[in-house]
């Protein structure tokens, strides 16, 4: 597969070059803050880059039409709606966790949601790694949206944390906690690396990751 990196030269940008080369794929564009290379046409555009950095993603999309897998963080509704507009055109997977044990830890909340009531208190925690821009993360704001109630959301910002996300539910008599952490980048790569392959033979149109973990 020909694919491309917007965010080549991040943390992100790099690990998915490194996991998709040794799958055999050959990266043939590539795009940062200051740059842009191609060599030939890319099948699929991967968007690990900023949320300054959208507006010229969609640009690169409407011009080039080609599928976009895209786990940028701090996307806001416009943003979104903007994404809607490119699925009409183009297949889109966006998430704000490509790991598989993230997704998994959706559905336990899912799950926990239907059996605590208002005399439980929950909170999301999540630590990353000092350079990260964006606070609180996009996945734990994800999680929060899985609950019916606004939830208090505490960041931490250490070292060269990867990413780890902890759920408390308690009531005054006990505490349940779900956690998620990972270890690498390839927890996050893994996931993009499966929809990269999968996206394209979908047709137009927006999905989740959860969408393409289940098919
Ligand atoms: N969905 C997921 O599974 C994951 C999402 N992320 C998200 O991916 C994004 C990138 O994370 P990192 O690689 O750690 O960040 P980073 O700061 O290391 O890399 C950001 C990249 O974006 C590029 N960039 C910045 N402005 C740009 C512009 N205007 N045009 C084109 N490129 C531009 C930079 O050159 C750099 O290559 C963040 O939003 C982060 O939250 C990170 C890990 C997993
Ligand atoms: O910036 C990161 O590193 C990560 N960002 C994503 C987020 O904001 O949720 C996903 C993952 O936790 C790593």
């Amino acid at each position: 597969m020909k694919y491309g990196i917007i965010g080549y030269s991040g943390r992100m940008g790099q690990a998915i070059e490194k996991l998709f080369s040794k799958a055999g794929h050959k990266l043939v564009y590539q795009k940062d803050e200051n740059s842009e290379k191609e060599t030939e046409k890319p099948e699929v555009i991967i968007d690990f880059s900023l949320k300054e950095a959208f507006p010229k993603t969609v640009r690169v999309i409407e011009e080039k039409k080609v599928p976009l897998v895209i786990g940028t963080t701090g996307l806001d509704e416009d943003d979104f709606a903007k994404l809607d507009k490119l699925a009409e055109e183009v297949p889109v997977i966006q998430s704000f966790n490509f790991s598989i044990g993230i997704n998994i830890l959706s559905e336990l909340i899912k799950k926990v949601n239907q059996y605590v009531d208002q005399d439980w208190d929950i909170e999301i925690s999540e630590t990353h790694h000092r350079f990260k821009k964006d606070k609180p993360s996009g996945t734990a704001i994800m999680l929060g949206n899985l609950l019916d109630r606004d939830i208090e959301m505490h960041s931490k910002r250490l070292g060269s944390e990867f990413g780890e996300h902890e759920v408390d539910f308690a009531s005054t008599g006990e505490v349940l906690t779900l956690k998620h952490r990972a270890y690498s980048r390839e927890a996050f790569t893994r996931g993009a690396l499966l929809s990269a392959e999968a996206i394209l033979d979908l047709k137009p149109g927006f999905y989740s990751f959860p969408e393409i973990l289940n098919n």
